[in-house]
């Protein structure tokens, strides 16, 4: 298998001013990501998700180690390149939606495309083809304002496939979301894993959500813990979510 995201024992360590109260955020972490993984990233709060997803996005840069995406090591890029890279290769859901609203949901979707200069038939093409996958097509001239959560986060993952990127970062794609709502977007991203193989990577706090994905990694304390691996149904795998987060203790926001 080939790697999409490569994590070489990365340190991150958020200093004060003075530096007298310095945070050991992550501490060494080592982590391979393949092609075609749906992965789920687990912890307490404040055991270094939103850090590592950080990360792992090029939002900021780690105090040591090394993070390759593609092939392509993050900190040797500089911020153009960093900003070309991400919107090349990675694709963002976020718990917010993060749509415009002056844009239309049809228009949100071919964003990225048009910063790629892409050709006009083709942005229509790939448009219809990812928003009818996730059905919101015939929806496609509305405006966020005036639809549901669910759909607004449809149309974000449509967006966030739009230059078929190398990975998806998820972060708490659920967590504006009523239970029907969740369950239809992480059908979505099954749905494209399944079928374009797409690499998919969320941060959760939802077992439900977690439940859809083939591993899950837990981190505490800035520490790759453990991972647990899908093998029979989803059902099974979320109580197994679940009694792995019992033993790894320290509580969520659903606590
Ligand atoms: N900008 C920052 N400056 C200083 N410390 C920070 C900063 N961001 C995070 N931290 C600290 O780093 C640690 C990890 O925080 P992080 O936000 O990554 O955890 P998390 O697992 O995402 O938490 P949550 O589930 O509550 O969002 C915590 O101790 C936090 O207080």
């Amino acid at each position: 298998m080939t790697s999409v995201l490569e994590v070489k024992n990365i340190v991150k360590i958020y200093d004060d001013e003075k530096d007298q109260f310095a945070t050991k955020a992550l501490n060494r972490i080592n982590l391979k990501i393949e092609k075609g993984e749906l992965v789920a990233i687990m912890g307490p709060s404040g055991s270094g998700k939103t850090t590592l997803l950080n990360l792992l996005s090029g939002i900021d840069s780690p105090t040591s180690g090394t993070i390759h995406i593609a092939n392509k090591e993050l900190s040797t890029m500089n911020k153009e390149e960093l900003a070309l890279f991400r919107r090349q290769h990675l694709g963002f859901v976020f718990q917010e939606f993060n749509l415009l609203d002056s844009l239309s949901l049809k228009e949100n979707v071919m964003l990225p495309m048009i910063l790629e200069k892409r050709d006009a038939v083709y942005m229509e093409t790939k448009t219809k083809e990812i928003m009818s996958t996730f059905g919101i097509y015939d929806i496609a001239d509305k405006y966020p304002y005036s639809i549901s959560g669910g759909q607004q986060q449809r149309a974000a993952v449509s967006r966030a496939l739009a230059n078929d990127p190398s990975i998806i970062f998820a972060d708490e794609p659920t967590g504006n979301l009523d239970s029907k709502s969740s369950k239809t977007i992480m059908e979505c991203f099954e749905k494209i894993n399944k079928e374009m193989e797409t690499t998919i990577v969320v941060v959760t706090h939802d077992v439900f959500a977690a439940s859809y994905c083939n591993k899950v990694i837990f981190i505490k304390d800035g520490i790759l813990d453990s991972q647990i691996v899908k093998k029979g149904n989803r059902k099974d795998f979320l109580d197994q979510i679940i009694d792995c987060l019992a033993v790894l203790g320290g509580g969520t926001h659903d606590d």
